[in-house]
């Protein structure tokens, strides 16, 4: 297995807090005081390198992004674009998304990115997999009333496994595309791993999902 976590990568990432957010739980219930707006907050779960986070926040200005990586040598290279680029409307964390409600409040998320995520092929290792059911209970508590996911992958079994774990956890399809590169989904900004595998000729599936309405006790 490769060695990520590099004391190096570290380093750099405790040199930047104001991009890379060291301490994310005393932000929970606060992310738009930090980002001085009160601008929904979109976040994307395993960011990798960051290129579809630092293009879609330059895009997007009126809206807030977080970009969460496990990996801190993976990370320091979305923070070499968010230091390039100096987005006001991004920051990065590096932390494992199975932690998010330490880091964020009942309805404080609007929507999550998922792309490309590992699929983990192996039976035993489904609990991994970020469409796995405990996963969506946690994006449940976070996002707001009907959040939404928006995944894409090159994977078709891992595609298939995720639609019908949607699909059993009551959420909704909006969208979906079986090749997204010869559809007419227009503005996709494509990722890292998005790049490579679509160079080698793999199609990508793409879908959105939204949550039902979240019961209300009158
Ligand atoms: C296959 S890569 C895809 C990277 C990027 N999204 C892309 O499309 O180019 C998946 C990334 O998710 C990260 N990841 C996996 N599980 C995670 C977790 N539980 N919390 C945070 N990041 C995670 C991995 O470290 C890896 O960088």
């Amino acid at each position: 297995m490769r060695l990520r976590n590099k004391p190096w990568a570290k380093e750099k990432i405790a040199a930047y807090p104001q991009y890379v957010i060291p301490n994310p739980e005393e932000y929970k219930g606060r992310w738009n005081e930090l980002f001085g707006n009160d601008h929904p907050i979109h976040i994307e779960i395993g960011t990798g390198k960051g290129k579809f986070i630092t293009e879609i926040a330059k895009a997007n200005p009126n809206i807030n992004y977080i970009g969460i990586e496990l990996y801190p040598s993976v990370l320091v290279s979305a923070l070499d674009k968010l230091i390039a680029n100096e987005l006001p409307n991004l920051r990065l964390l590096n932390v494992n998304a199975k932690d998010l409600t330490n880091f964020f409040a009942e309805g404080e998320i609007e929507r999550i990115y998922l792309n490309f995520s590992d699929p983990w092929p192996k039976k035993r290792h489904e609990k991994r997999r970020l469409t796995y059911r405990s996963f969506l209970e946690l994006y449940e508590k976070v996002l707001v009333d009907e959040g939404e996911i928006h995944f894409k992958t090159d994977n078709q079994g891992f595609f298939e496994y995720s639609l019908v774990s949607f699909s059993q956890y009551g959420l909704v399809l909006t969208y979906v595309s079986l090749d997204l590169h010869n559809s007419d989904f227009e503005g996709n900004i494509m990722t890292e791993y998005e790049e490579k595998f679509s160079a080698k000729g793999n199609r990508i599936y793409r879908c959105e999902v939204k949550y039902p309405p979240k019961q209300r006790h009158l």
